[in-house]
């Protein structure tokens, strides 16, 4: 099946789109938009419509396809195979005869192969950030940042390979000695979503590469190009057939997991998404005991007390909060700040937000893009008219912008906010900043850890014992002191409570691929032989 795709044309400016209303509700949108039609790249066989199986580009049995549409117009913008569990079981089969010969190569071999890889991202760099925009929506500068962030991954991972070691370890039984070999877990199945759809995917790939297993990926039904372009890299890279596959699907999604989580030939299973499916992964996936790994969904506290430095914990909260349009698992979801300084802090804050330009991804200057689809919408919507039934004051935004496209939604910023609110027990995943006060230490560390879930958290003081104290208090996986951007490929990103489990990136980030076998030699520690 061929991809349907428009042809390239500039839509019409929507200059300087300015909108005030009760309060200091000020946005401008400034954008030319390419948006549904094919981004000019500058290899235009990085655009696949087709996926990746055993080193072939394949449709799927049935010859289904799903639709993708692009977040800032709403239209289409390509097809991809729906596969469904014929082809997700060739998938894995693929990637299990690919595993005696991969899981057989040194380590040395396995690095080159993914710095290869890294290397083909930072040359195609400007072509996948512009495959990202134009399936995610967000501005090109951040997807700029995400092929970054992502190809690190695999530079961080190519160096760990050669560096997996084991321990040798005092046998408590005389004549014993013990050691441990780590050894690859086996065949992965990869699941990841849209938010990030190249780091999500390389975070998980190349420490299982690194560490000797092969992969079936099962790529987010709304960004699956990216995936794709990465694929066509690993190809180019020299990365043996089978070693990865790519599954795609939207509809048949829940089928596709199904035949990943319940196979008895994939031993790890890593999920990045919702908490709601990670639980069901978990459970289709206890019948044959996988290894898992889960980065789950957040809702983490923000914290300004009133010795921070303002500035500092303005740029913390945009950052945090606004970064992807809040559609990041680790975005800010409750600020909470201390009562000295809540209205200078509101009144900071909103003046940022106040500089945003929102419009499609693609436009110069642009700080935020659309959310991924309708329902992120309405959730975003429902957020917003939840706080405001029950006494919040919007200080900027809270509205959606059709003008824009169906997607769009004005960064916003809600004070007055109370615990019996929707967005102080719920993930809103979009661009709402609710402002919370509070009095003291225990009250705002009791009010942070009212949750069920637990990834980041972030706090600001110069208190240096403060800053001990309440990192220590968190319960979370991640904390931020003094910033509000915390993902880096050397530190280990996951989460605790329902947020998850496992670590990504980082020196622990390998150990998630890797089983550890022990090895005792008995008779062992014998006299020397003396021939005198
Ligand atoms: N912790 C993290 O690193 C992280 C990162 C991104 C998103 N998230 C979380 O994901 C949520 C937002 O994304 P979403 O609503 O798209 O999440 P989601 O869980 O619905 O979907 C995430 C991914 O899982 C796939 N998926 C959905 N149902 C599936 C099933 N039954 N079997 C197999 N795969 C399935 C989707 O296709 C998608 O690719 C938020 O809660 C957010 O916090 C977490
Ligand atoms: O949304 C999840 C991942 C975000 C990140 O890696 O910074």
């Amino acid at each position: 099946m061929k991809a349907v795709l428009t042809n390239f044309a500039a839509k019409p400016a929507i200059r300087s789109q300015i909108r005030a209303s009760n309060h200091l509700r000020v946005l401008r949108a400034s954008y030319t938009s390419f948006a549904h039609s094919v981004p000019p790249l500058n290899d235009r066989t990085l655009l696949k419509s087709q996926t990746y199986v055993n080193g072939k580009w394949i449709d799927a049995r049935s010859g289904m396809t799903f639709e993708v549409t692009d977040p800032a117009s709403g239209k289409v913008i390509g097809t991809m195979p729906e596969m469904d569990k014929t082809d997700v079981d060739a998938a894995i089969k693929a990637a299990a005869d690919a595993l005696p010969a991969f899981r057989k190569t040194t380590g040395r071999e396995r690095a080159k192969m993914l710095r290869k890889w890294y290397q083909l991202m930072v040359d195609n760099a400007d072509d996948l950030a512009k495959l990202i925009t134009w399936e995610n929506g967000k501005p090109l500068a951040d997807a700029k940042g995400e092929v970054s962030y992502a190809a690190n991954f695999f530079e961080w991972f190519s160096e760990e390979a050669p560096r997996v070691y084991g321990d040798t370890i005092p046998a408590s039984v005389p004549g014993n000695r013990v050691f441990t070999i780590k050894e690859p877990v086996g065949v992965c199945g990869l699941i990841t979503p849209w938010n990030f759809p190249a780091a999500m995917i390389t975070r998980k790939i190349g420490p299982a590469l690194a560490a000797g297993c092969t992969v079936v990926a099962k790529s987010p039904g709304e960004t699956p190009f990216t995936a794709a372009a990465l694929a066509e890299l690993a190809h180019r890279a020299g990365i043996p057939p089978g070693v990865v596959n790519i599954v795609t699907s939207l509809n048949n999604t829940a089928e596709v997991g199904e035949a990943i989580t319940s196979s008895p030939i994939v031993k790890k299973v890593s999920f990045t998404g919702s908490t709601r499916v990670g639980k069901l992964l978990m459970k289709q996936s206890s019948d044959t005991l996988k290894k898992l790994s889960f980065e789950l969904g957040g809702n983490a506290p923000f914290i300004v007390f009133d010795d921070a430095d303002l500035d500092t914990a303005v740029a913390g909260a945009i950052a945090s909060k606004f970064r992807s349009s809040g559609q990041t698992c680790v975005c800010a979801n409750r600020i909470y700040v201390q009562q000295g300084i809540y209205d200078q802090f509101a009144k900071a804050f909103t003046e940022k937000v106040n500089n945003f330009k929102v419009g499609s991804g693609y436009a110069e200057g642009i700080t935020h893009g659309p959310l991924i689809h309708d329902r992120a919408v309405s959730k975003v919507q429902s957020h917003v008219d939840d706080a405001v039934k029950h006494g919040g004051k919007v200080l900027i935004g809270g509205h959606k912008l059709p003008d824009f496209g169906p997607n769009f939604f004005e960064p916003t910023i809600i004070r007055d906010m109370t615990n019996d609110m929707a967005i102080a027990h719920e993930e809103t995943f979009g661009p709402v900043a609710g402002l919370f006060s509070f009095k003291d230490e225990a009250e705002i560390v009791k009010l942070a850890n009212d949750t069920e879930v637990g990834l980041a958290g972030y706090f600001f003081s110069k208190d240096i014992q403060r800053c001990y104290r309440i990192a220590e208090a968190l319960e979370v996986g991640m904390v931020g002191v003094n910033t509000g951007l915390i993902s880096d490929p050397a530190a280990p990103f996951g989460g605790v409570k329902e947020s998850g489990f496992g670590r990504e990136g980082s020196k622990y980030g390998i150990d998630e691929y890797m089983t550890t076998k022990m090895v005792t030699l008995g008779g062992m520690g014998q006299e020397l032989q003396d021939s005198s």
